[in-house]
């Protein structure tokens, strides 16, 4: 058996509340006692070879303007033809960080995904506002259930 090979990418900066998130989610991916790879990549630096590299993707982007932010947005634009037809069934997850609402990012990643045929393996976690120890566990979770979902093949 290969080792679950897992994609996490994030908008954002890497003193803000989106990356405070991309850590949970890191820790739980650690915590899941599963020997994973992780590729975890400014949505501005990674591109379609990680992409057809991955077997599990998870997405993590603050909310701008009621949509996706620009740097995941940059990362859908350019993966999306040379990937099609190539990613589909890819299990994939999606975290938000939001002032006060969060559900415009949502919707604008999800209008998108059909295209790329991703399997959505959980709930999008929408976090508004600070951060909370459940949001940290939340995210945590979904790191542990992207691995173990993953490296099972239940997805
Ligand atoms: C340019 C810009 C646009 C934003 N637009 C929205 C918005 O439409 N809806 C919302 O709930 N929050 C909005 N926010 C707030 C951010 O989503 C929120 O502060 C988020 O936690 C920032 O994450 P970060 O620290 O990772 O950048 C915006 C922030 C910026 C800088």
């Amino acid at each position: 058996m290969t080792t679950p090979r897992i994609l996490l990418i994030y908008g954002g900066h890497e003193s803000g509340r989106t990356y405070e998130l991309v850590e949970a989610v890191k820790q739980g991916l650690e915590q899941s006692g599963e020997t994973i790879e992780l590729r975890s990549l400014p949505a501005l630096t990674a591109g379609v070879d990680d992409l057809l590299w991955a077997q599990g993707l998870i997405i993590a982007t603050p909310e701008h303007f009621g949509y996706m932010s620009g740097a995941v947005k940059d990362f859908l634009d350019r993966t999306f033809y040379p990937t099609q037809d190539k990613v589909n069934g890819l299990p994939y997850a999606l975290v938000v960080s939001a002032g006060n609402d969060g559900t415009g990012a949502v919707n604008s990643i999800e209008r998108i995904v059909p295209g790329y045929r991703w399997k959505r393996i959980s709930e999008p976690i929408i976090v508004v506002g600070d951060i909370g120890d459940d949001d940290r566990r939340r995210c945590n979770e979904l790191g542990q259930s992207m691995a173990a979902g993953v490296a099972l093949g239940i997805f």
